[in-house]
């Protein structure tokens, strides 16, 4: 008998309206069974908060799933916890759940983690000098050793990867070098094949500046470095097209054929991603040792227990693990 895959979602930061997408998660129609990491008490108030009759029950993985039951390991909140209110401390907590999520694909319990949004701010809030913390993807891959990752949002017929992640602007330029355009391209273009089934991968590159540079007169970043590196990386074999001009890029006279555009920075290549599919969008981490994707939104903590936050982007971020557990 196959072992069935198990993915654990991470509840994220439990003021925010992480805790309230789990709790539709019996209402998904799910390819797979998930555990959700978090503090069994804060689901149930939430669920009672939201009028929710649901099941909490403590994970057990020899156990089967049942109807309208969310299988919980708990891990409890650090310190009191409001919904809409940051608690700076109950950041450990928050880490915890993504160690622990690491633990369990280590041990083998289970195949990927789907996590659900955290608040950067309050994380740095409560560490100050003893860690920065920049989000999920960097984390997983100082955590895992994994030297480059690169983010990847897909929703809404597009798959936008970023050259740069959670960048001040005014460093974006200063980051992007041939040795970071190389191994991006790399990734991506191994994990399109490996974990998306796609046989040749075409990926269209954006430039950094206005017209990706106009000849130079706007910009040198694309003549001196991304010119260069994406003509040796076609040389190698990866379909990546020169620098292109990214406000024109986004129609389909270059889409129309291409697997994913590799944006020089974040709000570069994320509003548009969010323009055509927020709500629905999955996000995923390339290049790591073991699968995750997460939502395409925030904490939102303006909806945070009031019933109204969309939990569409969780169920097509667990779809598109499980489709990549099974591709590999
Ligand atoms: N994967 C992650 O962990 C992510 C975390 N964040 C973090 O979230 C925090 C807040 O970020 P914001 O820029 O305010 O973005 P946000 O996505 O939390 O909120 C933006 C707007 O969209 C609405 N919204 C967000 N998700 C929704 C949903 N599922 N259903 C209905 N409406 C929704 C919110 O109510 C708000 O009006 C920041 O600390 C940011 O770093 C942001 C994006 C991803
Ligand atoms: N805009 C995407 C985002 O901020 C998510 O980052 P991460 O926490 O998944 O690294």
């Amino acid at each position: 008998m196959t072992k069935q895959p198990i993915l654990a979602i991470t509840s994220g930061e439990p003021a925010g309206i992480g805790v309230d997408i789990c709790l539709d998660l019996p209402d998904m129609d799910l390819p797979c069974r998930v555990v959700v990491l978090g503090d069994a008490h804060l689901l149930q108030k939430r669920a009672d908060c939201l009028r929710k009759s649901i099941k909490i029950r403590e994970f057990n993985p020899f156990r089967q799933p049942e109807k309208n039951t969310i299988d919980v390991q708990h891990i409890p909140l650090r310190d009191v916890c409001v919904a809409g209110q940051l608690n700076p401390q109950n950041s450990p907590y928050v880490i915890e759940l993504l160690d622990t999520a690491m633990n369990g694909i280590e041990n083998g319990v289970f195949s990927g983690m789907v996590t659900a949004p955290i608040h950067k701010g309050v994380i740095n809030q409560f560490y100050g000098e003893t860690m920065y913390f920049s989000g999920h993807t960097e984390y997983l891959a100082e955590k895992s050793h994994t030297p480059q990752v690169v983010m990847m949002l897909a929703g809404g017929g597009l798959r936008v990867a970023l050259l740069t992640t959670h960048l001040p602007l005014r460093d974006v330029a200063d980051h992007i070098t041939a040795d970071l355009l190389t191994s991006v391209a790399r990734i991506v273009d191994k994990d399109l094949r490996e974990k998306f089934d796609i046989a040749n991968p075409k990926i269209l590159l954006a430039g950094l500046n206005p017209h990706a540079g106009e000849n130079g007169y706007l910009g040198r970043e694309e003549l001196d470095i991304m010119l260069p590196t994406a003509q040796q990386l076609r040389i190698h074999g990866i379909n990546i097209t020169d620098p292109l001009p990214a406000d024109t890029l986004f129609q389909p006279f270059y889409l129309d054929g291409a697997d994913a555009v590799l944006a020089a920075y974040h709000d570069q290549g994320l509003p548009v991603l969010k323009y055509a599919s927020f709500g629905g969008g999955v996000n995923i981490t390339l290049g790591l040792p073991f699968i995750r994707t997460s939502v395409d939104h925030g904490t939102a903590l303006d909806l945070a227990s009031s019933g109204k936050a969309n939990s569409g982007s969780l169920k097509a971020a667990i779809h598109t693990a499980f489709e990549m557990i099974h591709s590999r």
